[in-house]
């Protein structure tokens, strides 16, 4: 008998690591144009479309009932009176082709939609992959939900970045894979490998692979360590989460080491593995609310690997309210041990704040 979510998780991995190697690719050659600011004035580059077109188009041949939440869709490339977004679609057409056609691993099948016997796709198939993403969410059913490139300033910066999906079943994350294509094998040594990709699956732990050796599956466990040798791990950009807040908590909690700064969903994924202990990201307070690509698979790896993902009051986070979390009480994760002292620092940090007010 095959375990639960054999299929889909064999078929995320595949889609996540194409989407992956194509980001890698790309990084290196990306050149001024091929990056937009978003409504929100975030950035989007041809790397995010791509990888969002590529994984959707797997998706869909495989489970093509299932409804995605995407964070990119195609609008702004359909204007067809600005050059940029012509450039911007040509190259997307030629990056997920790239990566669709990519050999058969062992394991993977045409039948996904991959390999070399497929056809190109043409670039109207390829946006319409990408508003396959539109999917609005729901609190029953089946849907997927997928960041392709999460932290995109980190990628832009040749930092940390995961591509990152996920698979929700009534509200629940169920398997959750994240590809960080420039983190190290081993936490700190930048001199070695990079590569990994993390795979959680509900009730059946969580796992880390070498992107160049997937077949070598480790088991991830967060440890227990006493509280003075904890540390937090935040957001590299301060308009993410308030680092004046997460500092009243380290200093409420006795932390005296400095924050670990990362961009992406990456933070989850060293959590889980004992690289840092307390996921602090605390609301700005400029009325941003999160999204559920943010926080699905990352938040199934951490509670897999044996720790808490709450909101700072300590409410569980809400997969089944659309395509966002609703109002933003930021993210607390860490080992079960610590979780209640961290979640009794912050409401001590809170209220030092609002007796400064
Ligand atoms: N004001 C804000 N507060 C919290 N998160 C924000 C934000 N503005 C953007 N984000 C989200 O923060 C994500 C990156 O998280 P982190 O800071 O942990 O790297 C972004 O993902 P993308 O890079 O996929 O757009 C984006 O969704
Ligand atoms: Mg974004
Ligand atoms: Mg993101
Ligand atoms: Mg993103």
């Amino acid at each position: 008998m095959s375990l639960a979510f054999a299929l889909e998780k064999q078929v995320a991995i595949s889609a996540v690591l194409r989407a992956c190697s194509l980001t890698s690719a790309v990084f290196n050659k990306l050149v001024k144009n091929e990056t937009l600011v978003k409504g929100d004035k975030s950035p989007v580059t041809v790397a995010d479309y791509s990888a969002q077109a590529v994984i959707n188009v797997i998706l869909a041949q495989a489970f093509p009932s299932d409804p995605i939440v995407g964070e990119e869709d195609s609008a702004d490339l359909r204007n067809d009176s600005d050059p940029t977004s012509a450039t911007l679609r040509s190259r997307i057409t030629e990056l997920a082709n790239e990566a669709l056609a990519l050999p058969l691993r062992d394991w993977e099948k045409a039948e996904w939609g991959i390999g070399p016997t497929h056809g190109q796709r043409t670039t109207s198939q390829l946006l319409d992959a990408i508003d396959r993403g539109n999917f609005s969410g729901a609190r029953k059913g089946r849907m997927w939900t997928l960041d392709p490139i999460d932290g995109t300033k980190g990628f832009l910066r040749g930092e940390q970045y995961a591509v990152c999906l996920a698979l929700i079943e009534d509200s629940e994350v169920k398997l959750g894979v994240m590809g960080c294509p420039n983190l190290p094998l081993k936490a700190g040594d930048e001199a070695g490998e990079k590569g990994c990709i993390f795979v959680a699956v509900e009730g059946q732990g969580s796992e880390q692979r070498p992107i160049s050796s997937l077949q070598d599956a480790t088991p991830i466990h967060i440890p227990t360590r006493p509280l003075s040798e904890l540390r937090t791990l935040e957001s590299v950009e301060a308009a993410h989460s308030s680092q004046s807040t997460t500092g009243r908590i380290a200093q409420a909690l006795g932390i005296t080491a400095a924050p670990v700064r990362m961009d992406s969903q990456a933070k989850y994924c060293s959590l889980a593995r004992g690289d840092g202990d307390i996921y602090l990201r605390m609301p700005t307070g400029v009325g941003y609310v999160e999204k559920i690509w943010d926080h699905a698979g990352g938040s199934l790896l951490v509670t897999e690997a044996g720790g808490v993902v709450s909101d700072s009051r300590g409410q569980p986070l809400d997969f089944g309210l659309g395509r966002t979390l609703g109002e933003n009480f930021g993210v607390i994760a860490s080992g079960k041990d610590v979780h209640p002292s961290v979640l009794e620092a912050v409401r001590k940090a809170r209220a030092e704040e609002s007796q400064k007010l």
